[in-house]
C-alpha cells in the first residue's frame, strides 16, 4: 500500500489546517520534518524542512495501524490555518520520495480495503460530507453507522437458515425425509422478503431527500412569483418589475427549508404570448412544472377555484396584501403568509420524504431487487410438488451473493471508481 498525503480541510485562510498522512512510510517521513514522534499519540512539534528551516509549530497526531480512519499507520500534522503554511508544508511532503498525494477520497478507499468500513458506509460518508441539511445529515449518519450492512446481514441469516433446511432435505433419501420444511422456508423467505420490499420502496424517499426537492412557482404574468421567490431566498436572485413577461429563464434557488433541501424555481407568467422568447420562457416554466414535487400556483381571487388542486399542488392568492385583509393569500412584499406557505410545502415534501432507510441509492434498489428476484424463484419451486430444491437452494446462494454486493464483499471494482470520483482530496 502506498503512503498518501493531503490537506483533509478546505483550503484558505482558518484558524488550523490538517494535514493526514497514511500508510506504512507515515511515520518515518512526518519524524523527519518534526524530529521525533509523541510517545502518547499527541504532542505539539516544530516542523522543519529539509533545510533546516521552521515552517510551523504543529500540533501531531499519530495513530497506529489498524488504530486509524484509514486502518493503515497516520500522522496528522495540525497547523495554522493559512495558505502560506499549507503550501509550503505540502511542498515539502511533495518532495519526501515514499510520499504521494492522496486521490480524491483515497484515505476512505484504503479505509475501505482494510476492512474499517463497508461499500455502503462509504456511500454514507460521502452523503455526510456533502450534507447541507439536517434531512441530509440524519440519513447519511443512518447509512455511515452500517445501518445497511446490519440489515443486509439480518437478511443473509434468513436466506442461509433457509438453504441449510432445503440442504438437510437434499441429503436424505426421498423416502425417509424426517419433517416437511417447506412451511418454515417459505415463513423466513416471506418475512425477509417483505423486508427488503420496504427498504427498496424508500430509495425514492432517500434519493429525494439527498438531491433535494424541486418546488416551482408559478402563475400568470405580474403575480408576484419573482418577488416571493427573492424574499424566499433573502436576494435579488430574480428581476423583478411591473412589466408583464419580466421572467423567462427558469431561476433556481438552493435553500434549507426545516432541513429538507430544497430548490426553488421561479418562472416565466403563464400566459398567450406572441413574443417567440417568451414563448419558449412559458414552455420551459410548463416543463419545470410539470416535472417538479410542488407547485406553488399564485392566482387572483377570481381564479382561486379554477385550479384542480392535486397532491402537488398549493394554490394561494398572489400579491394578497392588494385585497381586503379577510382574504388570506400570500406576499412577497409584505411577508404576509409566508410563513404558512412554508409550512404547506413542507409537509407535502415531508410526506414525500417518508419511508427513506438504509437503503438510499439505486445501486441499493437494484441489488435489492435481483436478491428479491432469487428468492421468488426459491419460492416457486418450493411450492412445487416434486420442485428441485437443489436449484432452490443454489438461487439462495446468488442472493446471498447479491447481498454481499451491498456492503462490497464481492466484485464491486468498477462501482468503486464512480463511487470514490464524488469525494474530495483529503477524504
Ligand atoms: N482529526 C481527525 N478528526 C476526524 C477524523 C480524522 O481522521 N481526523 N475523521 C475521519 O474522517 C472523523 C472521525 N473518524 C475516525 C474514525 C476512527 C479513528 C480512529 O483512529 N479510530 C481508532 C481509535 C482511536 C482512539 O480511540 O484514539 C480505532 O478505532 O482503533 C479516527 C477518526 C471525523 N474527525
Ligand atoms: N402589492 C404588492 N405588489 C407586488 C407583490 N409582489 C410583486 N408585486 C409587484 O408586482 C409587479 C410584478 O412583480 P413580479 O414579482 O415581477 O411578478 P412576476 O409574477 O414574477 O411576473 P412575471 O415575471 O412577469 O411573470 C412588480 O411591480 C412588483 O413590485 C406583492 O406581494 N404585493
Ligand atoms: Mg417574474
Amino acid at each position: 500500500m502506498d503512503t498518501i498525503y493531503a490537506l483533509a480541510t478546505a483550503r484558505g485562510r482558518a484558524g488550523v489546517a490538517v494535514i493526514r498522512i497514511s500508510g506504512p512510510a507515515a511515520r518515518m517521513v512526518a519524524e523527519r520534518l518534526t524530529g521525533s514522534l509523541p510517545e502518547h499519540g499527541r504532542g505539539l512539534r516544530v516542523v522543519r524542512n529539509m533545510a533546516g528551516e521552521v515552517l510551523d509549530e504543529a500540533l501531531v497526531l499519530t495513530f497506529a495501524k489498524g488504530r486509524s480512519f484509514t486502518g493503515a499507520g497516520v500522522v496528522e500534522l495540525h497547523l495554522h490555518g493559512s495558505r502560506a503554511v499549507i503550501d509550503v508544508v505540502l511542498r515539502e511532503l511533495s518532495e519526501q520520495p515514499e510520499l504521494r498525494l492522496a486521490q480524491a477520497g483515497e484515505f476512505t478507499r484504503q479505509a475501505l480495503e482494510n476492512g474499517r468500513l463497508d461499500l455502503s458506509q462509504v456511500e454514507g460518508l460521502a452523503d455526510l460530507v456533502d450534507a447541507e441539511t439536517e434531512a441530509q445529515r440524519r440519513q447519511a449518519m443512518r447509512v455511515m453507522s452500517g445501518g445497511l450492512g446490519r440489515k443486509a446481514d439480518q437478511w443473509k441469516r434468513d436466506l442461509l437458515r433457509a438453504m441449510a433446511l432445503l440442504e438437510a432435505v437434499i441429503d436424505f433419501a426421498e423416502e425417509d425425509v424426517p419433517v416437511d420444511v417447506t412451511p418454515e422456508v417459505t415463513a423466513t423467505l416471506e418475512r425477509c422478503r417483505q423486508a427488503m420490499q420496504v427498504e427498496m420502496d424508500g430509495v425514492v424517499a432517500a434519493e429525494r431527500i439527498r438531491d433535494g426537492f424541486e418546488v416551482a412557482i408559478i402563475g400568470a404574468p405580474n403575480m408576484g412569483k419573482s418577488t416571493l421567490l427573492n424574499h424566499l431566498a433573502g436576494r435579488e436572485a430574480a428581476i423583478i418589475s411591473d412589466v408583464p413577461g419580466t421572467t423567462r429563464d427558469v431561476i433556481e434557488v438552493r435553500m434549507d427549508l426545516r432541513g429538507l433541501p430544497v430548490t426553488l424555481l421561479d418562472t416565466a407568467g403563464l400566459r398567450e404570448s406572441t413574443d417567440a422568447v417568451e414563448a419558449i420562457g412559458i414552455a420551459r416554466a410548463r416543463e419545470r412544472a410539470q416535472q417538479a414535487d410542488v407547485r406553488v400556483h399564485l392566482v387572483t381571487p377570481e381564479e382561486i377555484d379554477t385550479v384542480t388542486e392535486g397532491p402537488k399542488d398549493i394554490v394561494r392568492i398572489g400579491r394578497c396584501d392588494r385585497y381586503s385583509p379577510g382574504l388570506s393569500g400570500v406576499s412577497g412584499l409584505t411577508g404576509a403568509g409566508v410563513d404558512e406557505l412554508l409550512s404547506a410545502i413542507s409537509d407535502r415534501l415531508s410526506s414525500r420524504a417518508l419511508g427513506a432507510g438504509v437503503a438510499i441509492r439505486e445501486r441499493h434498489r437494484e441489488a435489492l431487487s435481483v436478491g428479491v428476484e432469487h428468492m421468488e424463484r426459491c419460492l416457486s419451486i418450493v411450492s412445487e410438488s416434486h420442485g428441485a430444491l437443489d436449484l432452490a437452494a443454489e438461487e439462495l446462494r446468488l442472493g446471498v451473493r447479491t447481498l454481499d454486493t451491498l456492503v462490497g464483499r464481492v466484485d464491486v471494482e468498477d462501482i468503486l471508481g464512480e463511487i470514490f470520483s464524488s469525494f474530495c482530496i483529503g477524504k
